[in-house]
């Protein structure tokens, strides 16, 4: 974040007055019809967080969105959390920025608001059918201490140390009305969302992203993404619904598997991730009779035609979080997708890959939770507004 409103290296005389281009990629707004960091191409860096309220006093939910909107609109332009910041204030009281994003560009940073289920439970108010708790899965190993929250706040940029501390200021904050529940750092994006972007790779090693509903598709994030207004409550139209699981991926053991076997779990060769039988990464996957996709390959069973047409935007991305203590990475997959509304979009999905998918063998779910992602903001709105102001 750099110090002073807007301000960008000098230029030497003859120059073009022209911004510099920011390599880790500029600002990106923060306020519009949608939020920011659901089709915002995405990023590679991700901090995920989800918070518990201390307090049901509507005021003081109320008195904390606002700061935190105003906190994150500024740290996404590249400025410090608040006026001040980190070293321009009272030398006597702590600093209002905690510092560790000083003289760093924006990086792309966007900061997406999502509110859980028991967060309208706790303010009485009704929880929209599509916010209902997910139904257990086959083979779940879900930790509740991964799991849920009131509240969730998805950072992204192009650089971790602007994510991290984008939520670390956002947590400080919110002391005294919220509480982590947990969080989860990110890397190397797993999804593209715009076809701009080239496809990257999870941990087994396979492109992951190419079949994904990507920022140019609108017709198609209309009918599968944003909250029509006829959908219900009139809080979210605009908005979406945010599905995140923490699935553990056994590497070890995948490394020990046949690339062939990879490839026919997957569905995608896994050099040019193209549909086994075809030849490029974007050629259409032949699912009719006598496909050579097998019959449980994931991008099947995931599949729009085996899911009543079905599809959802995913923006997940890689974690390792250490080891077990057993000589095993404790690696994966932060799964992200957004949806209109995930019993008709995620559950049928995850239902099939959980009893059929034979990558199931390889992957563990250890942490789930659902949440209402309101629209964007207009100007001089708040997080949650239209939620808590009816
Ligand atoms: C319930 C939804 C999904 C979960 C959970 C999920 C986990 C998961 N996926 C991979 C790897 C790949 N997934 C791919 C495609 C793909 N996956 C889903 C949904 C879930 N994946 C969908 C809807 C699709 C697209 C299917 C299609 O119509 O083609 C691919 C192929 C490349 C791509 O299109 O993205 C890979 C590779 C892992 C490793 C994983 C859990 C750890
Ligand atoms: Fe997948």
């Amino acid at each position: 974040a750099l110090a002073g409103a807007g301000a960008v290296a000098g230029f030497a005389a003859g120059e073009s007055a022209e911004a510099p281009v920011d390599p880790s990629g500029g600002v990106v707004p923060f306020r519009g019809v949608h939020q920011a960091g659901i089709v915002t191409p995405a990023q590679d860096r991700l901090h995920f967080v989800a918070l518990d309220l201390t307090t049901t006093d509507r005021a003081a939910v109320i008195s904390l969105l606002k700061r935190w909107t105003t906190a994150a609109e500024r740290m996404t332009a590249g400025a410090e959390a608040a006026p001040g910041g980190a070293v321009q204030r009272n030398p006597e009281a702590p600093p209002s920025d905690t510092g560790e994003a000083l003289g760093l560009p924006a990086a792309a940073l966007t900061i997406t608001f999502g509110i859980g289920g028991s967060l309208l439970d706790k303010l009485g108010i009704p929880r929209p059918p599509e916010l209902a708790d997910l139904p257990p899965f086959q083979g779940d190993q879900l930790d509740p201490a991964l799991s849920g929250g009131d509240l969730c706040l998805q950072a992204c940029a192009n650089d971790p140390q602007v994510a991290v501390h984008a939520v670390r200021n956002l947590i400080r904050t919110g002391f005294g009305t919220t509480t982590v529940r947990w969080s989860q750092l990110g890397f190397g994006r797993t999804s593209s969302t715009s076809t701009t972007q080239q496809t990257h790779r999870n941990l087994f090693g396979f492109k992951d992203g190419t079949n994904n509903l990507k920022a140019e598709d609108t017709a198609l994030l209309d009918e599968h993404v944003w909250v029509p207004p006829a959908q219900g409550p009139a809080w979210l139209a605009g908005g979406t619904y945010l599905v995140a699981r923490r699935i553990r991926m056994h590497v070890e053991t995948w490394d020990r598997t046949s690339l062939a076997e990879q490839e026919s779990l997957t569905g995608r060769t896994k050099g040019e991730g193209a549909p086994i039988g075809q030849a490029r990464e974007f050629d259409l996957p032949d699912l009719g009779p006598g496909s050579p996709i097998g019959a449980d390959a994931h991008i099947r069973l995931a599949s729009a035609q085996n899911n009543g047409g079905a599809r959802i935007l995913r923006r997940g991305y890689n974690f390792v979080d250490g080891s077990d203590g057993f000589g095993h990475l404790d690696a994966g997959l932060f799964f992200v997708a957004f949806m209109r509304d995930p019993h008709r979009q995620f559950v049928p999905m995850q239902s099939q890959l959980a009893r059929q998918d034979k990558m199931m063998e390889y992957i563990e779910h250890t942490g789930s939770a659902v949440f209402a992602v309101p629209p964007g903001l207009g100007d001089g709105a708040y997080w949650g507004r239209t939620v808590l102001e009816g």
